[in-house]
């Protein structure tokens, strides 16, 4: 795969190669999404994706559409390390994930990812600051209030330092997790559904400063969306159906 071209000419930051992720058919409990869509897989198991590969440019970023249930947010669990392919190989900046351990898996994640939630996944205990301040005191960085307080003053919200997130609307709680997956200027920054939960124009306004952010500091973006104009905003668009893509439509090479 080295040196494969891209639509865009840019070198690879995320590599996915025939992805599978198989689940036992009959989870325990009750499954929280209803029916799975996907096939039978090898023995009697629940084909959640089925052999993806996909491969997104350094600074690129690529929307994920397709129907609720066909895989989409499984994938991007493959992609962050936070779930393991039964198959396949996943490459984030030339390292293999499959190969680190649960510790060097986090070390990894913590370095060169950021995720944003459309439940914004704050913690409900602590300030904008605090929630902020998280990933950098993980990394063990001296300068964290300084980077924190920064981060925070480039999503608008200095003067919201001390708000806990039952202080915030949801256009800021957001904001606030920009600010907490940017403030380590990962490489790569995955968001599932990001403006799920808020309304249309608040999630305009959040998604220009993600947009604006990603492109500041050249991070390639994984979006996941079921909003087609969210999804025209990106560089690419994949399309994932039953856990497979089915398209991949580079959007601004063909113009408008
Ligand atoms: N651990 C698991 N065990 C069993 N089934 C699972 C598991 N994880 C996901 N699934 C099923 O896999 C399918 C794909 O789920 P996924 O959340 O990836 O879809 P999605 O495309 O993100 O959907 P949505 O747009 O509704 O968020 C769903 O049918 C879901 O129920």
């Amino acid at each position: 795969m080295d040196g494969e071209g891209f639509p865009s000419g840019r070198p690879a930051l995320v590599e996915a190669e025939d992805l599978w992720l198989t689940v036992p058919a009959r989870p325990s409990g009750v499954n929280p999404k209803g029916d799975p869509h996907g096939g039978q897989g090898a023995g009697g198991g629940l084909d959640i994706l089925s052999g993806v590969s996909l491969r997104v440019g350094e600074g690129e970023a690529v929307g994920i559409v397709g129907p609720s249930g066909s895989g989409k947010t499984s994938l991007l669990m493959l992609l962050a390390g936070l779930e393991r392919p039964t198959r396949g190989r996943v490459r984030i900046a030339g390292t293999v994930l499959g190969e680190l351990d649960e510790n060097a898996l986090a070390r990894f994640r913590r370095r060169t990812t950021g995720i944003v939630f459309q439940s914004f996944q704050l913690i409900p205990t602590m300030t904008a600051l605090e929630n902020v301040l998280v990933p950098l005191e993980l990394a063990g960085r001296a300068d964290g209030a300084a980077a924190a307080t920064a981060a925070l003053a480039a999503v608008g919200l200095d003067r919201r330092l001390g708000h806990l997130p039952t202080e915030l609307s949801g256009g800021e709680q957001q904001r606030v997790a920009l600010a907490r997956a940017f403030v380590t200027r990962p490489r790569l920054l995955l968001a599932d559904e990001p403006t799920g939960n808020l309304d249309t124009r608040t999630g305009e306004s959040v998604m220009t400063l993600m947009f604006s952010l990603q492109q500041q500091y050249g991070t390639t973006l994984v979006l996941i969306t079921h909003d087609p104009a969210l999804a025209a905003r990106c560089d690419r668009r994949l399309h994932v159906r039953d856990g497979r893509v089915t398209t991949d439509h580079p959007l601004r090479q063909d113009g408008p």
